[in-house]
């Protein structure tokens, strides 16, 4: 069973068709890049994946449960990390992190442990005790982060994760993200940063205009070219 399936998935806003036809699986063990020009649909996708948006037609299933027919059992085995860190910020980075964990029921033992270890990692340790609303727009990117480790996902879904964190935090996040296929779970996300998806995905899919134009391992996307130029490519062709 695939962590993530997609299934001809199709997203409508009025008339337009943002998203028609698309379907990915991401399977145990594998980083999925998911990569297209502005507007192509990404957030569309990813944010029906997480259940924070509607859709006209296909299925989504995250560890075989359906994100519309058990949003309970399908949110339980994923997080998300948006593309804007939006947080409360009348509570403290520690306040925010111990929140999600009791929503998720993490046991108190395991999650001090493990919101040390990232918030160190991340740089962001000193700060946890300090209000959301002191943070620059990169140190509540490191706490969304964490807060999404913070239950251990089966599936981690990410929009463009690299935007906003400085170099260090960058190499750290990759890491992170490498470590967690290797225990065995599924990393889907979005990013402009071609060299980066290039670097860390096993596979990918291109969008363009909400339809895949390109699918597969990273190799076999990349084919004999950069990334860079198979994109260019893919997406300046016409539709
Ligand atoms: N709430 C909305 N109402 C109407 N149209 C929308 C809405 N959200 C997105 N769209 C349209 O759907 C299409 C896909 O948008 P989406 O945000 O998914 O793209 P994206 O690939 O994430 O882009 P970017 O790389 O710029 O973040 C675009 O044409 C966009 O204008």
């Amino acid at each position: 069973m695939s962590i993530l399936s997609v299934r001809n998935f199709q997203k409508r806003y009025g008339d337009h068709v943002a998203v028609r036809d698309l379907s990915l699986t991401v399977e145990a063990g594998s980083i999925h890049g998911f990569i297209g020009h502005n507007g192509a649909g990404k957030t569309t996708l990813i944010r029906a994946i997480v259940g924070a948006q509607s859709f006209d037609g296909g299925s989504i299933e995250v560890c075989g449960h359906s994100i519309e027919h058990e949003p309970i059992a399908a949110k339980r085995a994923l997080a998300y990390v948006p593309d804007n860190p939006d947080v409360y910020e009348f509570m403290t980075g520690m306040q925010y992190l111990t929140y999600l964990a009791d929503i998720f029921e993490v046991p108190a033992a395991v999650r001090v442990e493990r919101i040390v270890a990232l918030a160190e990692r991340l740089d962001i340790a000193e700060a946890l005790t300090d209000p959301i609303s002191s943070y620059s727009h990169g140190m509540k990117q490191k706490l969304v982060i964490i807060g999404a480790l913070v239950h251990d996902p089966t599936l981690l879904v990410l929009d463009e994760p690299f935007v906003g964190l400085d170099p260090v935090a960058s190499h750290e996040l990759k890491l992170i993200l490498r470590e967690r296929a290797e225990a065995g779970a599924a990393v889907f996300f979005s990013s402009h940063v071609l060299e980066v998806v290039e670097k860390l995905c096993d596979e990918l899919t291109v969008i363009r205009s909400g339809e895949v134009v390109a699918q597969g391992t990273t190799a076999q996307v990349r084919g004999d070219g950069s990334l860079e130029s198979v994109f260019l490519e893919l997406v300046e062709k016409e539709a």
